[in-house]
């Protein structure tokens, strides 16, 4: 069987995966993996030029491909926002690392992120915005989590605190 020693950390765009992943690493000396930057280094391309090209649906199965291929231990994952959305790459990172779904609600989002306007984000056919997105991946994000993280109205350092406490408490680390 696979070792199953990562944490997999999973949300919305600005819930905090790729901040909270490198500040928890270093607290309990895990290697840190962002999965988009991987993305960009095996595609040869940034993330926007990905999705700008094949669209959302060819940049899920990128997405998809790369997060399949992860091996790694006692590192920290931070994949994109839009993992969810592929059945594989999940049954893989659920099996090799406990999934942690930092959950922000729309409202803290929104004061996060001031929009998209700044952020490559995977925006199908007929969506509008944040709030669509919201509506169609929480239930996406509830179903793979096996840990689920309140994190509205932390800062960063106490963000970072809660989630390494409760990866503790489960023995997840
Ligand atoms: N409690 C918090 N936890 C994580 N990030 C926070 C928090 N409060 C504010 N932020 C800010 O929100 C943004 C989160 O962005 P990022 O880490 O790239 O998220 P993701 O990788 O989930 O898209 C950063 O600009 C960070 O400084
Ligand atoms: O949720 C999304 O659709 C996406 C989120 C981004 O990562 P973050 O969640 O780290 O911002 C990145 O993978 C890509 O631009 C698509
Ligand atoms: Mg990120």
């Amino acid at each position: 069987m696979v070792k199953k020693d990562n944490v997999i950390l999973i949300g919305m765009p600005g819930a905090g995966k790729s901040t909270l992943g490198i500040v928890a690493a270093k607290i309990i000396g895990y290697d840190f993996l962002d999965a988009d930057l991987l993305i960009q280094k095996q595609s040869d391309k940034t993330l926007q030029k990905i999705i700008d090209a094949m669209g959302p649906d060819g940049f899920i199965q990128v997405e998809n491909e790369v997060l399949c291929g992860i091996d790694v231990h006692r590192t920290v994952v931070s994949p994109g926002g839009s993992a969810v959305y592929s059945e594989d790459a999940m049954k893989h990172l659920s099996e090799i690392g406990t999934i942690v779904y930092l959950k922000v609600s729309l409202d803290e989002l929104m004061g996060r992120l001031g929009g998209l306007h700044e952020r490559g984000v995977v925006m199908k056919d007929g969506m509008g915005g944040l709030a669509d997105i919201y509506e169609e991946r929480i239930p996406l994000y509830e179903k793979y989590a096996e840990v689920t993280i309140d994190m509205d109205g932390t800062t960063v350092r106490e963000a970072a605190a809660k989630l390494v406490d409760t990866l503790s408490m489960r023995g997840a680390i």
